[in-house]
């Protein structure tokens, strides 16, 4: 696998999203769309050369069995929203093009119902789960595989870089081929905006992250256009280090337990750092732009005066074609650059 060169940079500032809410006290219920048919997926477990098949289920029942046979029951703060619906697990792979020799990074695999179709894609998976009860259900589940590697730990404050890089060369010593590496996760609605952040500037590890989000972040982070209120820092930071591209709609009734939103498919496919626009400093960047958005009603020549005069801004704003009295919210991520670039003091 090649492993893609950037530097690291980080947004501080940011909005968090807004999180969904939801019922974690409503009585079980069978979905329609599970009611007539159990999926019984098969994964292959390729090693040594022989090939097993494992009857495993991933539908509403297969769940609650799962959930039952450690005695747990969804937790809110956890956001645990288990995904019912195989096809659906098998177009988030599909969209990340997963296949044999891949590294994936999945990010909470609860019941192991996604995590099942990456390995059946063949696919090495690093799988971080902060719930420890679901760690262990899922590392009984693929013991036999010996291509999954479970982490009990928060993926917010996980060294993902050296877990992958490690990863990558202790398969590298076993003389396995590995292609690509990819994020590909359902994740809790409530952490999605600080994840994006995370994972996003890795361009030089993985090629792709497909998230399963609330549909409403999704369209924020996706379309939101200017001069809108949903157009926010955000998006800068999503465009600077990605090309983004929404997917397909998940309705919430795939979920269980059902959640109060529907859910969306987004792909960001990274940008390595010779294709990021090219800043003096992303850190100032990052800092003027969050500067900017503060307070959305001002105009930019007032909001960040702390970095020059606001003459020297208008003077910036002019050369770029924009107004003087230009506000955040009608400046494209080009348009913040070369503001950037002019008023920036190195
Ligand atoms: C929406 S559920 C998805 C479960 C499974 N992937 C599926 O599709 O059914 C989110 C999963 O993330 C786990 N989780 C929650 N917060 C986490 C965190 N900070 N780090 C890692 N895993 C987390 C939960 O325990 C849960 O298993």
């Amino acid at each position: 696998m090649e492993i893609r060169t950037m530097s690291p940079s980080s947004l501080s500032n940011l909005p968090t999203l807004p999180s969904m809410s939801f019922n974690h006290r409503q009585k079980p219920q069978p979905p329609a769309h599970t009611s007539s048919r159990r999926r019984m997926l098969y994964i292959s477990c390729a090693e040594g050369g022989s090939r097993t098949k494992r009857p495993t289920t991933d539908d509403y029942h297969g769940t609650l069995r799962a959930l039952n046979s450690k005695g747990r029951f969804p937790r809110k703060s956890l956001g645990q929203h288990y995904m019912l619906n195989s096809d659906i697990n098998e177009q988030l792979a599909g969209v990340a093009a997963v296949e044999e020799g891949d590294v994936v990074l999945e990010i909470g695999p609860g019941t192991g119902s996604l995590t099942n179709v990456l390995l059946n894609s063949g696919a090495f998976v690093l799988a971080v789960e902060k719930d420890k009860h679901m760690a262990a259900l899922v590392s009984e589940r693929f013991s036999s595989t010996g291509k999954l590697k479970i982490l009990t730990e928060d993926i917010l404050k996980c060294h993902v870089r050296s877990h992958m890089l490690s990863l990558v060369e202790s398969l590298k010593q076993m003389d396995h081929e590995t292609r690509n590496a990819k994020v590909v996760a359902n994740i809790p609605f409530n952490i999605s905006t600080d994840v994006i952040k995370q994972l996003l500037p890795m361009g030089d590890i993985f090629s792709e992250v497909v998230l399963l989000l609330q549909e409403e972040t999704a369209l924020r982070l996706v379309e939101s256009s200017l001069r809108t209120s949903e157009y926010r820092p955000i998006n800068i930071f999503v465009n600077f280090y990605s090309d983004p591209e929404y997917k397909f709609k998940v309705p919430r009734t795939h979920f269980f337990p059902q959640p109060n939103v529907d859910a969306a498919v987004v792909s960001f496919k990274l940008k390595l750092q010779t294709e990021y626009p090219k800043v003096l400093s992303s850190k100032s960047f990052f800092s003027m732009v969050n500067s900017g958005f503060n307070e959305k009603r001002k105009m930019l020549r007032k909001s960040l005066q702390h970095i020059c005069t606001s003459s020297e801004i208008e003077e910036a704003l002019t050369s770029l074609g924009l107004p003087v009295t230009a506000r955040p919210e009608e400046l494209t991520l080009d348009d913040f650059v070369k503001l950037h670039n002019l008023i920036a003091k190195e």
